[in-house]
């Protein structure tokens, strides 16, 4: 950047003259008019000055646009350890919200409903707990704003407590804890407090900030007060949302009925979704031919913070998934289908990616992996033999390696083992006393498996161990490239000597390590220092070619001499 004068900088940052040079008064800037130049670093000072203050204008921008927006209601997961009472704590939820209306349409489950306080709306997401696998868990953590940890009052933390913490943290989602079942004579709030404590929250009742309150999702005590404290997160959350925005939501649920075909349930998160408009979920798309609110009511707009039964889904979208408006069938069309194939080539390459194509492979991929395991299928003559075998390589775990038997039996390997393996990260099958029939190591060769038969035990023992030890060290084998023979020697100006060479078979590489040959003999080895076809420096020559080679470190070369190149090669094949 040249210099530049002040009139050209003001105009090229879109500001007058004279505020340009009040900047570059405060910035201590001496000028004498704005016709004067700036140095580099001044125009680049200011350049950064201007950005910085114009990026603060915007946040504040839109931080008073966010202000003027509506507020929405917050949406809450209940997470938990089984059998704690998330379920009778929804059910509870439910029934206190519809026993205040007046009977309105069949409860439809949409996998979530609004609970109406006098101090607003709360969704509650209600996925069932036997159904919440991990994924789900955590999707669900990812769409609320506010998670509701149950931890049952006769129980304290449990595993899964910590996971649902862990999830909800993650998310960087707020936490209550409902103590719950304190109805029960043996309930202990005070026990799961100190367990609070452990994992690093402090009850508000022992001077800390997490927010807990204790509850009977049974006799319904105190869950008011929990509802109390949704919504004072929800204030300091401070959750807003634009009705006028482009709409955009998130699958909660979505599943295939046979009369009335995809049914989804969509939590909308921003904007306004209408009877008519077209979305797409993932490579799924859709026109909305109807809307079903949480009271079975059919509806023909949905709000932010509204959960609706959505009709007119082409495919079952996944549930998590997010789901954008889009303005008309083309785009909706269009967009579905360019995902598709996109995530056809996922696919495709992670299919590529898991074939194992051979030992080197597999131990590749579980250096990649950040536990490794080694994952077998073990196979052998009789019970005996595989008790043996599992008694020995149980002693072949490290610290590092995790051997795990997927599988163990007796008689000879089957498809049904490839496909195990097949879909399992780090696994082989290994026999001791079968022999797999051909077509079975033919799938094996074409799911990419490693498939290997043994006679002696310890061979197989050794084999494991191989695998175990080449984990933190992948087995490296040499490989020759290529020959020469020195021709000619020739004196440098400078010092030196070059050995002008004729490659006799394969080829000499530059990166290629040397050894040095007389009479058969092993003389030198090393690396070349360079590598010329007449004046030019290559990166390798072909057999049948000239060439000379200087090496780093030896020059006392002898007409007659061989120059090997050899290369390190990870093991490819172990078979
Ligand atoms: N006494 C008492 N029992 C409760 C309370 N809440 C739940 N229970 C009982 O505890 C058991 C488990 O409750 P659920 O609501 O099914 O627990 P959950 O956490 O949903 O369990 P999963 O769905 O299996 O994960 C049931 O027998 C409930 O009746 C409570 O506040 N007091």
């Amino acid at each position: 950047m040249a210099k530049v004068r002040i009139y050209q900088l003001a105009k090229e940052l879109g500001m007058e003259n004279k505020e340009l040079m009040e900047l570059l008064d405060t910035m201590g800037v001496e000028y004498k008019s704005h016709a004067s130049t700036l140095d580099e670093e001044t125009a680049a000072a200011v350049k950064e000055i201007v950005a910085e203050q114009k990026g603060l204008e915007e946040k504040k921008k839109a931080e008073e646009a966010r202000a003027a927006l509506p507020k929405r209601p917050p949406v809450v997961t209940i997470m938990g350890h089984v059998d704690h009472g998330k379920t009778t704590l929804l059910d509870y939820l439910r029934h206190s919200r519809i026993a205040e209306r007046e009977a309105g349409g069949i409860t439809q489950h949409v996998g979530a409903f609004t609970v109406e306080t006098p101090q607003g709306k709360i969704v509650f997401i209600d996925t069932p707990g036997h159904e919440a696998f991990t994924t789900i868990r955590e999707r669900g953590a990812r769409v609320a704003d506010i998670a509701v940890i149950v931890i049952a009052a006769d129980d304290g933390i449990m595993p899964q407590t910590k996971e649902a913490i862990a999830h909800a943290k993650a998310a960087g989602v707020p936490m209550i804890f409902a103590i719950n079942k304190i109805d029960l004579p043996r309930a202990d709030v005070d026990k799961v407090m100190q367990d609070l404590m452990k994992e690093g929250f402090v009850p508000e009742a022992y001077g800390g900030d997490a927010i807990v309150v204790p509850i009977s999702a049974k006799t319904g005590e105190n869950v008011d007060e929990l509802l109390d404290m949704i919504l004072l997160v929800a204030e300091m959350e401070d959750l807003r949302a634009d009705p006028e925005a482009e709409p955009r939501g998130v699958i909660l649920e979505s599943k295939r009925d046979k009369q009335a075909g995809v049914l989804v349930t969509l939590l909308v998160q921003e904007g306004t979704f209408r009877v008519g408009d077209y979305l797409v979920a993932g490579d799924v798309w859709g026109k909305i031919r109807a809307m079903i609110d949480p009271d079975g009511k059919q509806v023909k707009e949905a709000p932010p913070g509204t959960a609706v039964q959505v009709l007119g889904f082409r495919d079952l979208p996944e549930a998590g998934t997010a789901v954008e408006w889009v303005p008309d069938e083309v785009a909706a069309k269009h967009i579905a289908e360019e995902r598709q194939e996109e995530r056809k080539a996922r696919e495709q390459e992670e299919a590529e990616r898991r074939k194992v194509k051979s030992m080197a492979d597999l131990l590749r991929q579980m250096q990649e992996g950040q536990k490794a395991e080694i994952n077998l299928i073990l196979r052998a003559d009789t019970q005996g033999s595989l008790e043996a075998i599992k008694g020995i390589l149980a002693k072949e775990e490290t610290e590092d390696v995790k051997i795990n038997v997927l599988l163990e039996a007796v008689g000879a390997p089957t498809e049904g083992d490839i496909l195990l393996a097949s879909t399992t990260e780090n696994a082989a099958i290994l026999s001791f006393g079968v022999n797999p029939p051909g077509s079975v190591k033919k799938k094996a060769e074409q799911k990419g498996v490693l498939l290997k038969s043994f006679r002696i035990i310890y061979d197989l023992i050794d084999e494991v161990r191989e695998m175990v030890r080449a984990q933190t060290e992948p087995e490296m084998k040499e490989e020759v490239v290529g020959h020469a023979e020195v021709r000619a020697v020739f004196k440098l100006p400078k010092g030196g000597k070059v050995a002008g060479c004729m490659v006799t078979d394969g080829k000499i590489v530059r990166n290629a390590e040397i050894r040095v040959l007389r009479g058969g003999e092993e003389i030198w080895s090393g690396r070349i220092d360079s590598l010329k076809r007449f004046k030019d420096d290559v990166r390798e020559v072909a057999a049948g070619y000239e060439c000379g080679i200087r090496l780093a470190g030896f020059d006392d070369f002898q007409e007659g001499d061989v120059l090997e190149a050899v290369r390190q090669v990870e093991v490819s094949e172990a078979q």
